[in-house]
């Protein structure tokens, strides 16, 4: 008998990814021991998030992928402690710099820079943390890159190529790829720590970030 990898028992649970363990804590805590829900950490960066996620998704069956995590705001209307719920995700270092300016992948005739993500918890999910809390939700693109934007004129730059962008982490498109290849609805679920742009890390407000992070998980429950 031909036996399958998965374990088809677990096909309803969502998987949620997180770069770092305390963005895992912040979620178990809103989470509150749902077990429709497994959450794991799969590294910081696009390359550990694919590897990793790639992995989980081959040895069980689920109903949808969610990285979860902190982010940098890219454009002025995304404060410290908002949420975005990303409608694509964008690799925005993938691709060639030329003398004519940065190609993307499509352009070179290698494949996708960008993956639209799952859009059907957003109305709901949006709803739901409206009425529980004081929290400004976004949905608009996320980029995910290898480097932490550090400068004013690499922000500039990535402003003037993706003025659709809301703010950038490093693990979506990884972690978007991995569950894409597994025909499983994506979402990527930001809250914002930091103004993407000149490097200050004491200026991160991780706390304000990760007590977000903790009430979107709460709302999450109630979507699924
Ligand atoms: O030191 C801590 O306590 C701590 C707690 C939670 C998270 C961290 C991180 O360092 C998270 C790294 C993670 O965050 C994403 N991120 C956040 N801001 C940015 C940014 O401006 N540009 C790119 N990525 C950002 C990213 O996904 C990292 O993996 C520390």
């Amino acid at each position: 008998m031909k036996h399958d990898r998965k374990k088809i028992t677990d096909a309803c649970s969502v998987l949620i990814v997180t770069s770092v363990e305390a963005e895992k804590e912040a979620i178990l805590k809103g989470l509150k021991s749902d077990h429709r829900f497994q959450v794991e950490t799969i590294g910081v960066g696009p390359v550990a998030a694919a590897a990793r996620t790639a992995w989980l998704l081959g040895d069980n069956s689920y109903k949808a992928v969610i990285n979860m995590g902190v982010a940098g705001g890219i454009t002025s209307n995304i404060q410290i402690g908002d949420a975005v719920i990303a409608s694509e995700i964008i690799a925005g270092d993938l691709g060639a710099e030329s003398p004519e300016g940065f190609k993307p992948l499509e352009e070179l005739g290698f494949g996708l820079s960008r993956l639209k993500c799952d859009n059907q918890i957003v109305s709901p999910l949006k709803e739901e943390i409206n009425n529980k809390a004081d929290i400004t939700v976004h949905n608009g693109a996320v980029l995910t890159l290898s480097t932490v934007t550090g400068s004013a004129e690499t922000l500039e730059r990535l402003k003037m190529r993706f003025p659709e962008a809301s703010a950038e982490a490093m693990e979506g498109f990884g972690a978007a790829t991995a569950a894409d290849l597994h025909d499983v609805p994506f979402y990527e679920i930001r809250t914002i720590s930091n103004a993407a742009g000149p490097r200050n890390k004491n200026a991160w407000r991780l706390k304000d970030a990760l007590t977000s992070l903790t009430i979107v998980s709460e709302c999450l429950k109630e979507v699924f």
